[in-house]
C-alpha cells in the first residue's frame, strides 16, 4: 500500500537521534585537526541557530572531549565514537576526491530503552556509525509524527579489523521493511545507488543531495531540482547533516518542500565553507530566520486555494527566496574561517593512534572545490 504523500504539517517539538563523535581530519597522512562530529552535532547545531527545541538522543565515552548545549548519555564503560577521515588529494585529476573514513572506536548502539517516552511531532534519525539499530528506528516511527532519516545512519558496515566505512544496500540493511514509515530519506549522491531510488520513491520522499550542485527531490509522481548556493568549500565533513537541519527547520517552519530544501542547501553551504562544526553569525541567523518568515506569509496570501499535497511545482516567488537567501549569506560579516590553523594544541588523540601531528602552519583546504564567484582563500587570511 502506498502512504499518502502530503505536505507534512509539522509542530515544533523535535527528536534528533545520533552519537556524537570525534572526528580526526586526516591528509596525507598528516593529522590536521581534531573537532566534534556526528550528524547528530550538526544537526542540533543548525535547529538551535534558527531556535527550534529538540530533544536529543546521543551516547559518548567518559573521554567525550566537548561541552555541548544537548548532554549526551555518558557509557562510562565505552570510548566515544571515533572516525579518522582520510582527506588525500588528487583521485580526479582536480585535487579533489571522496574522503575515506574510518570507524576507530565505538560506543555502542542506541537501545530504544534508552529514547523518551513522550511523543514528538518530528524525530531525526541521524546515526554516523551504526548506532542506530532497526528496533529503535521503529521506536521513533511509533513515537514521532514525521521521520526524517540519513540514509548514513542504515546502509554502513565497518571492516572488521580497521574500522573502514563500507555501504550496503538498503534492502540488505535490515531496516527496508520501515521505509513505508518513513517521511524523507536523505542520501547524498554517493550513497544513492545503495538506495534504489526508484523503489524508495513509492513509499517516502527522497533527497539526493550533490555537493556544489544543490539537491534532487523525488517524490512518487515527480522530481525537482534545487539550487545551490555558490561557496569555497573547505571541509565538507557535515554538509549533508546540516543539509537534513536545514530542510527540517524550513519544514517546521512551514515552508513548501521546495523552500524548505533550498534553506537546506543554504545550511549545507555554509558548512562546507568552514572547518569542522560550523559557526553562524547571529545577525545571519536572525536575516535567515526573517526571510523565512516573509516567505511563509507570502505563500500563505498567494496559495490560499491549495490543499496539503507535495506539488511538484516550485511555488511562486521560490527563484526569489532564494535570490533573498544568498543576500542574506553574502551580507555576512563573518569572514571564512581561518584556513590557517595552528594545531599545536589539538588533543592527543590522534596520537595515541600512531599518526604524526601537524606542527607547522599550512593552509587547511580539505577536499577542496572552487567555485565561482570566487573569493581567495588567500584573501580572507
Ligand atoms: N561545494 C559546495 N558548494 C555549495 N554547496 C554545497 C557544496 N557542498 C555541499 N553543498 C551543499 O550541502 C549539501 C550537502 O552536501 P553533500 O551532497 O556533499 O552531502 P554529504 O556528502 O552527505 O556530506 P557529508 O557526508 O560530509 O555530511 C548539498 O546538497 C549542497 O546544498
Ligand atoms: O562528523 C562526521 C559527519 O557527521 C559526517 O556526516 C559523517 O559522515 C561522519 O561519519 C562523521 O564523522
Amino acid at each position: 500500500m502506498l502512504v499518502e504523500q502530503k505536505q507534512p504539517n509539522m509542530g515544533r517539538r523535535g527528536l534528533v537521534v545520533g552519537n556524537y563523535c570525534h572526528d580526526v581530519l586526516i591528509r596525507n597522512d598528516v593529522v590536521l585537526g581534531e573537532t566534534l562530529g556526528g550528524a547528530a552535532s550538526f544537526v542540533s547545531n543548525v535547529l538551535d541557530g534558527v531556535s527550534i527545541r529538540c530533544d536529543l538522543v546521543s551516547k559518548v565515552g567518559s573521554d567525550f572531549a566537548y561541552s555541548v548545549a544537548h548532554p549526551p548519555i555518558a557509557v562510562p564503560t565505552s570510548p566515544t565514537t571515533l572516525f579518522h577521515a582520510f582527506f588525500d588529494s588528487g583521485s580526479d585529476g582536480e585535487g579533489a576526491c571522496d574522503r575515506v573514513l574510518k570507524r576507530v572506536r565505538f560506543c555502542g548502539a542506541i537501545e530504544p530503552s534508552d529514547l523518551p517516552e513522550s511523543r514528538f511531532n518530528f524525530g531525526m534519525a541521524v546515526g554516523v556509525a551504526g548506532e542506530i539499530l532497526p528496533e529503535t528506528l521503529e521506536r521513533m516511527l511509533d513515537i514521532c509524527e514525521v521521520v526524517f532519516v540519513d540514509i548514513q545512519a542504515l546502509i554502513r558496515v565497518f571492516d572488521s579489523s580497521d574500522g573502514t566505512v563500507r555501504l550496503v544496500g538498503l534492502k540488505e540493511s535490515g531496516f527496508f521493511h520501515l521505509l513505508p514509515r518513513v517521511g524523507f530519506l536523505k542520501a547524498s549522491a554517493e550513497e544513492a545507488p545503495y538506495v534504489d531510488v526508484e523503489e524508495a520513491r513509492k513509499w517516502c520522499c527522497v533527497l539526493i543531495t550533490n555537493g556544489k550542485e544543490g539537491c534532487t527531490l523525488y517524490w512518487k509522481d515527480g522530481e525537482m531540482q534545487i539550487s545551490p548556493f555558490p561557496t569555497v568549500q573547505i571541509d565538507p565533513t557535515g554538509a549533508g547533516d546540516s543539509f537534513l537541519g536545514g530542510f527540517v527547520a524550513g519544514l517546521v517552519q512551514g515552508l513548501a518542500v521546495p523552500d524548505a530544501a533550498l534553506l537546506g542547501n543554504l545550511f549545507g553551504s555554509m558548512t562546507v565553507g568552514q572547518i569542522g562544526l560550523p559557526k553562524f553569525e547571529l545577525r545571519l541567523l536572525q536575516r535567515v530566520k526573517d526571510e523565512v518568515q516573509r516567505r511563509k506569509m507570502q505563500s500563505m496570501s498567494c496559495c490560499e486555494d491549495s490543499n496539503d499535497d507535495l506539488k511538484f511545482v516550485k511555488p511562486a516567488g521560490h527563484q526569489q527566496f532564494h535570490s533573498s537567501l544568498a543576500a542574506a549569506k553574502l551580507a555576512s560579516t563573518a569572514p571564512l574561517q581561518e584556513c590557517q590553523w595552528d594545531l599545536r594544541n589539538s588533543p592527543p588523540r590522534a596520537v595515541e593512534q600512531g599518526i604524526p601531528q601537524y606542527t607547522g602552519q599550512q593552509k587547511l583546504l580539505l577536499n577542496p572545490v572552487y567555485e565561482e564567484p570566487i573569493q581567495s582563500v588567500e584573501g580572507t587570511q
